[in-house]
């Protein structure tokens, strides 16, 4: 191994294990990931052949990345060697294919953390290579789709915490802190870390066969105490890792929290919400986000997928108005829209209708009908595949469609409008594409007089930009309420507020947002998505570890970020954290929030694995259970 590189004194966990969840990832998991790519790229190069302008380069260019993505995990099944990432340009695949060159690893007995790290890279490698496809996130239709499945869970999260946000910001200016039970507050940041942690139960690259109203179930369950009591027994470790964490940011002016963040959509809001009571106790004035700088582990946040979940956030048709009401009927969202952010997801009762497979063009007969001049939308082909009550689930792909199952009449009504359908379905990376997703939305909101999503191009604060509590009471706009309509939501209030606080510098966005997928990023931010696990930190990336001095806590999100402090390595569940987390221990307050999903624990008492195992032997890996660390800076 490089000199960069802790080996810890226990093997590493890998799919050579066939009684692991390694083994099962490997096997199982990983080709239905690369299949729903295949099908995004399948979905995307059709919706292409709709378009007014020629893209049959772009067309013809999806087919060669299809292939190798086929190649991909047909060698995955075949336990074939793991062959060097080609230099895309991007982020140094040099770290991978020196350990390749030396290992000789094959996809089984590679160790598990490593293979799954190395797959998304050369995922990206695909794309990046490529000249129309640079931009494009196979995962953000199926991220986006997820996100506005949570409406209502979202909504209530949102009511709850605008109140508490009030509250703290009242008692903050009626007499400052002093004059707010500190008790009180703890017992709030329990709730919000909490709700921060749940969030990471439900994961797209877990979740693979769960159907969306599978993960709303395991989403709700709100912020009430009794609903976090009933969930605190699921909590291995207990919650008093919580106290020690609220200690530190309370004993502190000003201070900062870092977060490295795991999963876009609901859990990424449950982390904002946090963020924003954090900074509304006036103890801590800003807080750092942490991305990946490619898409990564499925639904990982991207710098872009930060800036899109505000601006989507201020959408008034974003989510159904029966969630961000709260109410329970009506819906009025209009079914097209439904469609155009997420065209994979149409109700499982929303069949073709008897007929309409013939309806469904290839490619070459679209080319044909567009060369005579012809429309390529079949005359009664409206419709056909819309469920009337707008219902979302898994769309039937019709026969002889090769799971292209979309409905040409919606590209005829979307191009009689001003939404371009082939940047609306080929949802990519760039935060310009995802405005245009909105056009159509805002004209209705216009139409309706409900407040627009205001894409005013603002950009987001990165750290060489912006400055811990540098600005004034007034420009931090603490106490300031926005105004955007009476008919606002409490997730558009909340929105709004955080576009504030990014434009202030108090919610910062550690890698650029517009940066482009997979680039090199400054500061040693593309760490996150290198081969290393997180115990490499100081000697591989020592100006990152400098940065995450600077923070009064660093709280690190999910499974996987916890799977590389502890270097995904066979530990018995029973070591102490801080002796898993290995050269990285004490350098800064961590604070780990994770629900399990991996083989790999730590921090149990002997007693509580017992106990665990006994009640549910897939407790490691089922996403039900959750530990909570504390590790105190001692360096
Ligand atoms: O989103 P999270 O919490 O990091 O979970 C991702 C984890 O889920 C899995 O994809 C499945 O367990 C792991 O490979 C990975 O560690």
């Amino acid at each position: 191994m490089p000199t960069d590189t802790w080996t810890p004194p226990v093997p590493l966990w890998s799919a050579t294990d066939k009684q692991s969840f390694a083994y099962e990832s490997t096997a199982k998991r990983w080709p239905e990931i690369l299949a729903g790519v295949i099908s995004a790229l399948h979905n995307a190069a059709h919706a292409l052949s709709y378009s007014h302008s020629s893209q049959s380069d772009k067309i013809a260019e999806a087919s060669v990345i299809i292939e190798r993505l086929s190649k991909l995990k047909h060698d995955m099944g075949r336990d074939h060697k793991l062959e060097p990432i080609p230099d895309d340009g991007g982020a140094s695949p040099a770290g991978y294919n020196d350990v390749l060159q030396q290992e000789g690893w094959t996809w089984f007995n590679a160790p598990w953390l490593f293979a799954e790290c190395y797959l998304y890279r050369l995922l990206r490698s695909f794309f990046a290579q490529s000249k129309h496809w640079q931009t494009y996130d196979p995962f953000s239709s199926q991220k986006l789709s997820a996100f506005r499945s949570s409406g209502s869970a979202i909504n209530q999260l949102a009511t709850t915490v605008e109140e508490l946000v009030h509250k703290a910001e009242a008692a903050v200016s009626n007499g400052g802190r002093a004059a707010t039970s500190g008790d009180g507050w703890r017992t709030i940041f329990h709730l919000l870390a909490q709700a921060s942690l749940w969030g990471n139960a439900t994961d797209l690259s877990l979740l693979t066969s769960l159907s969306h109203a599978d993960i709303q179930t395991l989403q709700s369950g709100g912020l009430s105490a009794e609903a976090q009591a009933e969930r605190a027994r699921f909590i291995l470790t207990g919650t008093e890792s919580l106290d020690e964490a609220w200690a530190r940011i309370e004993s502190e002016e000003n201070g900062r929290v870092d977060i490295v963040l795991d999963n876009s959509g609901f859990e990424l809001l449950t982390d904002l919400l946090l963020a924003d009571w954090l900074l509304s106790t006036g103890h801590v004035t800003q807080v750092v986000f942490h991305p990946k700088n490619m898409p990564w582990f499925v639904s990982d946040v991207t710098p872009a997928d930060f800036a899109h979940t505000l601006e989507a956030l201020l959408s008034p048709t974003f989510f159904s108005p029966a969630a961000a009401t709260g109410s329970s009927r009506g819906r009025s969202e209009s079914r097209q829209r439904a469609f155009q952010a997420s065209p994979a997801v149409l109700s499982g009762e929303a069949r073709a209708a008897k007929g309409s497979g013939a309806l469904q063009m290839s490619e070459e007969e679209i080319e044909e009908r567009k060369k005579r001049g012809e429309s390529p939308h079949p005359r009664g082909s409206r419709g056909l595949v819309m469920d009337a009550q707008g219902r979302t689930g898994e769309m039937e792909k019709p026969k002889g469609s090769m799971g292209l199952a979309l409905d040409p009449s919606y590209f005829q009504s979307a191009r009689s409008r001003t939404v371009s359908p082939s940047r609306s379905y080929v949802v990519d990376a760039s935060v310009t594409s995802f405005s245009a997703l909105y056009e159509e939305e805002n004209e209705d909101a216009s139409r309706s007089g409900l407040p627009s999503s205001t894409s005013d191009g603002s950009t987001l604060n990165t750290l060489s930009s912006a400055s811990a509590g540098g600005a004034d009471e007034e420009e931090r706009g603490r106490s300031r309420r926005p105004d955007i309509g009476t008919q606002s939501t409490p997730i558009m209030r909340l929105a709004q507020r955080w576009k504030a606080h990014v434009a202030a510098g108090r919610f910062v966005c550690a890698i650029e947002p517009s940066t482009p997928l997979g680039a090199e990023v400054a500061g040693g931010e593309g760490f996150w998505c290198s081969h290393h696990s997180f115990a490499d930190l100081p000697t591989a990336a020592p100006e990152l570890l400098a940065e995450l001095k600077k923070s009064k806590l660093v709280i690190f999100k999910g499974d996987l970020n916890t799977r590389k402090l502890l270097s995904d390595a066979r530990w018995p569940n029973s070591t102490p954290f801080a002796v898993a987390m290995g050269p990285l221990a004490g350098h800064f307050a961590t604070l780990v929030l994770r629900t399990c999903k991996a083989d790999v624990c730590a921090g149990l008492t002997q007693e509580k694995e017992k106990w665990v195992e006994a009640e549910d032997a897939k407790w490691r890996v089922n996403g039900k259970w959750a530990i909570v660390v504390y590790v105190a800076p001692t360096k």
